[in-house]
């Protein structure tokens, strides 16, 4: 198992992406008819904000990612990023997914270097490999192959990967979900240090109340599917937050009342 402590090179302050998504809906064509997926989403991220998304499974959280990412067109309304319409994928907004997908013959600085490659960047360049390797604190395991590595360092490189580019927004989609509790919850720790250090714009889809709850500034809670905004959480709670604070116990009934669940546990 890795050390946790990461260090703390310098790292220039990336200008976070504004990111702008007006009355958006969406709908999938299936054999029998279309699906609606995402109903009116209006949400204004702003730069360097850091947001989380909650909502039931299958409610419509990777569709709305997907199509903040670019990955795919908007059915209706407007996406837009610091004004510029998103109309395709950009390696200024990089996504992290579950799975850390890792190139198994390749090693952990090779599949950190492919990051830039996937830009064009020059091996003049490489340093930045380094740098974003110390920033997730995994500069002795540079040579290890993928195999070779915990879950958490894994999900760390992929984390690197993403962050050689300096993005201007990280999207994540259930990021942490594959790991265990408490690794889990050193990388809820971890990332928010990342963003606070590089000031990306970060948009972070996650099923764990608390862990939306610890990390983000602002909490989206979405409906069942089709979905639509039912509620927002506000966290003033400056970082690094304590988990066991009667604030984050407040705002989690109130999530978990927006979820429609019972909150008395
Ligand atoms: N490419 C696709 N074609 C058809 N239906 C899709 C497609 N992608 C997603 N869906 C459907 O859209 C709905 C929303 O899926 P999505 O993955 O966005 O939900 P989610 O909230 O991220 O789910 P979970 O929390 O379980 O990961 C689901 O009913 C899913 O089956």
């Amino acid at each position: 198992m890795v050390n946790a402590v990461l260090e703390a090179p310098r790292v220039e302050p990336a200008a976070g992406a504004h990111i702008g998504i007006q009355k958006v809906s969406h709908h999938f064509d299936l054999p029998d008819g279309p699906l609606p997926v995402l109903d009116a989403i209006d949400l204004d991220l702003k730069p360097g904000e850091f947001v989380a998304l909650l909502g039931p499974s299958g409610c419509g959280k990777s569709t709305l990612l997907r199509l903040v990412a670019g990955l795919e067109p908007a059915g209706r309304g407007t996406l837009t990023q610091d004004g510029k319409p998103i109309t395709r994928p950009d390696p200024s907004r990089i996504v992290v997914f579950q799975d850390p997908t890792l190139y198994p013959w390749r090693s952990v600085r090779d599949n950190v270097a492919l990051g830039l490659q996937a830009r064009g960047v020059l091996a003049a360049q490489r340093g930045r490999v380094d740098e974003a390797l110390a920033r997730v604190g995994l500069s002795a395991y540079a040579k290890l192959l993928p195999h070779q590595l915990s879950g958490g360092m894994a999900q760390r490189v992929a984390l690197a990967r993403a962050l050689v580019n300096d993005p201007a927004l990280l999207v994540m989609d259930e990021p942490l979900g594959k790991l265990d509790s408490l690794t889990r919850l050193t990388m809820q720790s971890e990332l928010v240090a990342l963003w606070q250090r590089a000031r990306f714009s970060a948009l972070l889809v996650t099923h764990d109340v608390e862990e939306a709850l610890f990390m983000a500034q602002r909490v989206i809670v979405l409906s069942e599917r089709p979905a639509r905004i039912v509620g927002e959480l506000v966290n003033p709670l400056p970082y690094p937050r304590q988990r066991g604070s009667a604030q984050l116990a407040e705002l989690r009934h109130e999530a978990l009342r927006l979820l429609g669940l019972d909150a008395t546990w």
